[in-house]
């Protein structure tokens, strides 16, 4: 496609779909279920707000806090920005070290971005929907992983659009 940044044309693309995002929340929430109660969750903005919001219904959870963190600009990571902290309250919460608390965020990739909330608080319970094999250890609990070289569509980020047939070169 004209314009399309060549390091997204290199890759594997996964989209995901609002239905498949929500089952595959609901799917982590079957297992956090078993690891909590926990006294808030904590969503890793932006993309760890839509799961947050999903997780946190289903598990009855009504204190939910956010952690504010910019790194790419569409698919080029840059250098980490902590626009936001914890709030003081959900840090009384966890006791200091976020025990009790749920992290949740869309996705691990490089694993920079949970690394450094993990390192705001070392005691909570990290959860993401997706997660790449580099961010894999930092995170407690998932759902599906996929491959390095993947790109992961969210619908939030995407919109219907005409795909050319196969025949005509379409991948
Ligand atoms: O494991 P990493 O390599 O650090 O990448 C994962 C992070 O990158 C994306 O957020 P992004 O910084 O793009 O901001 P957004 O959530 O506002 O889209 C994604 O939502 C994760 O938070
Ligand atoms: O695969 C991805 N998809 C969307 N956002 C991301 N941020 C890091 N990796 C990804
Ligand atoms: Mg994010």
């Amino acid at each position: 496609m004209a314009g399309e940044a060549p390091e997204l044309s290199a890759q594997k693309a996964f989209p995901v779909s609002w239905d498949q995002f929500h089952r595959d929340c609901r799917a982590l929430t079957w297992r956090l279920n078993e690891v909590g109660p926990f006294h808030a969750v904590i969503a890793i903005t932006r993309g760890g707000l839509v799961p947050a919001a999903i997780v946190a219904r289903e598990l009855g959870v009504r204190v939910i806090d956010t952690v504010c963190i910019a790194s790419y600009d569409h698919t080029k990571q840059g250098d980490l920005q902590v626009l936001k902290g914890v709030s003081e309250a959900a840090m009384k919460l966890g006791g200091g070290t976020g025990k009790g608390l749920l992290i949740v965020d869309d996705l691990v990739d490089t694993g920079k971005t949970g690394k450094l909330v993990r390192e705001m608080l070392p005691d909570a319970h990290f959860a993401t929907v997706y997660a790449k094999p580099k961010g894999r250890p930092l995170v407690d609990t998932f759902i599906t992983e996929v491959s390095q070289d993947t790109w992961i569509f969210f619908p939030w980020d995407t919109a219907l659009s005409y795909h050319p047939p196969l025949r005509d070169g379409a991948a």
